[in-house]
This record gives C-alpha cells, structure tokens and sequence, in this order.
C-alpha cells in the first residue's frame, strides 16, 4: 500500500534469515519475541518522554520526537515481522476504519457509556 513499508517489510522478511553479527535486525530475529516486545516498549516510553519534551520546548525537540516516533514504528514492523504479519495488513485495517468515528464506532459495540475505554 505504501511503496517505503513495502519496502522495509521485504528487508525485515529477507533478515530473518540473516546473520545476527551482519544485521541489526537479524539480532532482533534471532534474540526473539520478548526482546523484540522489550524494544517496542522502551521506544514506547521514549516517545512519551519526547513528546513531552516537544511539547515545552523548540523544533529540535520536535524534530527529536519524530525520530522517536520512527523507532517506534520501526519496532513494531519488526515485531509484526517476527509473527508473520506485515504494515500491509495494519494500513488495510486502518483504511477500512477511515471516515468512521471513533465515537460512532464505539457506540455502535455499546461502549459509548465511560470516558475510560
Ligand atoms: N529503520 C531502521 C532503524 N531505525 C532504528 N534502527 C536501529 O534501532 C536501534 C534502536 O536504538 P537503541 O538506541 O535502542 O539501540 P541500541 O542501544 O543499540 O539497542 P539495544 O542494544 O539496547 O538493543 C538502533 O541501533 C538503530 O540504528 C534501525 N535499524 C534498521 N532500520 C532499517 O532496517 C534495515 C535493515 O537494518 P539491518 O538489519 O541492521 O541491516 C535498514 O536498512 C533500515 O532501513
């Protein structure tokens, strides 16, 4: 759907079976599920704390949460790679849902009572 992920998930695919020592992302494959749920979470946290920052401070501090926001993004994709799934299937579900309100969405699943979920 989109020509960069597109191209990013075929490396991610083709570096499981590469060599950890020639790959980050290969390391990642190789060390597994939980190491690579353990990137997804600090990058996690460090978008949070970046975009804090960006929020009191100047365009370096912007420029550093969309780095973050990268990292993120790329961790998961390495994730959905190491499960066979692929940012295809994430764009897919997020045009499906396009145009759709969230309020409306959740009140059609009967959840439109509490704030909190
Ligand atoms: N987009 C990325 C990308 N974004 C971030 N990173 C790496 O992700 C790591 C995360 O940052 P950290 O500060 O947490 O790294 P770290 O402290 O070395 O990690 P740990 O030792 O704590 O696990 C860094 O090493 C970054 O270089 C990426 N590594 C690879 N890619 C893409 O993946 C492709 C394949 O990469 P290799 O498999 O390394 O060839 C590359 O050509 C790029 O297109």
């Amino acid at each position: 759907m989109n020509e960069l992920l597109q191209q990013l998930d075929a490396t991610l695919a083709a570096r499981r079976a590469a060599d950890p020592a020639d790959s980050y992302v290969a390391s990642l494959h190789h060390k597994g599920l939980n190491k690579i749920l353990e990137k997804v979470g600090e990058e996690a946290t460090e978008v949070i704390l970046a975009a804090k920052d960006a929020a009191a401070g100047g365009d370096g501090e912007r420029d550093a949460l969309v780095g973050e926001v990268a990292d993120l993004w790329f961790h998961c994709m390495v994730m959905l790679s190491h499960l066979d799934l692929d940012s295809d299937a994430v764009l897919e579900c997020l045009r499906q849902r396009f145009g759709l309100s969230g309020l409306a969405e959740k009140a059609a699943r009967g959840g439109a009572q509490s704030d909190n979920g």
